[in-house]
């Protein structure tokens, strides 16, 4: 039995801090490689956001190769009976979006810690300069598309009336005032939670305690089905994480985001 057998998907500290040692532990901080060298958890692995995307216009955000997937978890030590615990140092983009791929690849044994690196740190928690050695084991993978949304889903979607497109981007991007790509404005019928707004600055960027609440006063509730997107599904790793927490039970990612929307020339805009 893991010693983390028993939590919630959101954990805190102090939940970790008893679990360091835990020989099941895959601990990963998104941060940056400035963050990471600065002092970070101990025995976390270091990975790179971007590494978690593909990385390449008009849709930066879409999956990268399967192959390139299994190099980077290869790195990790990946192994069936790992337990991940995900962090970054900004509310939770980057971690839920490595939550989202873990989901991808079929693994769902994974926790968020609750304010990441800033809460840790907040709570005078050590941190150390020592880094892991990469284990670059042989990884194969099998991709689950379940929590993947296409465009081409998305447009098959539009109207129903059991699905929700959350939109986390901000609201000058919602509306279309700021312009990141060749259209601006927003998928017809989607609602509108900025990521940031789930977050809580008077802790340590911990999720809000009433994002339930306000969640379902904005209409997304967990009998639809949820799909989240932003400019490359980074910022929505967040939103996804946070469905994920509030056990909803549908909810998919669109990874190509407004990158790839936004610069289709035939998709069905809203402004
Ligand atoms: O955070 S982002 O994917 O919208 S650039």
């Amino acid at each position: 039995m893991s010693a983390f057998s028993n939590l919630p998907l959101v954990i805190e500290p102090a939940d970790l801090a008893e679990r360091l040692t835990a020989p099941e532990l895959i601990l990963v901080d998104l941060t940056s490689a400035a963050r990471y060298a600065e002092g970070h958890l101990p025995g976390a692995r270091f990975v790179d956001p971007k590494q978690t995307q593909l990385g390449q216009p008009p849709a930066p955000g879409l999956l990268p190769p399967k192959a390139q997937l299994e190099a980077l978890f290869g790195e990790l030590g990946h192994r069936a009976d790992a337990v991940y615990v995900v962090y970054d140092d900004e509310g939770g983009g980057w971690a839920g979006r490595f939550a989202w791929l873990l989901d991808v690849i079929g693994h769902h044994a994974y926790h968020y810690l609750n304010g990441g690196l800033t809460a840790w740190i907040t709570e005078q928690r050590p941190l150390t300069h020592e880094t892991p050695v990469p284990v670059n084991k042989r990884v194969e993978l099998e991709l689950d598309n379940t929590p993947i949304a296409t465009r081409e889903y998305i447009e098959s979607r539009l109207g129903a009336d059991d699905v929700v497109i959350w939109d986390a981007r901000s609201p000058g991007e919602y509306r279309g005032e700021r312009v990141l790509a060749a259209r601006a404005g927003h998928i017809p019928g989607a609602i509108n939670f900025e990521w940031t707004a789930a977050m809580d600055s008077a802790r340590a960027l911990r999720i809000r305690e009433d994002i339930a609440e306000q969640l379902i006063a904005l209409g997304i509730t967990p009998d639809k089905e949820i799909i989240t997107h932003c400019q490359t599904h980074h910022r929505s790793g967040l939103t996804y994480l946070l469905a994920k927490a509030l056990g909803y039970p549908r909810i998919k990612g669109y990874a190509g985001s407004w990158g790839e929307w936004g610069n289709l020339p035939d998709t069905p805009i809203q402004q």
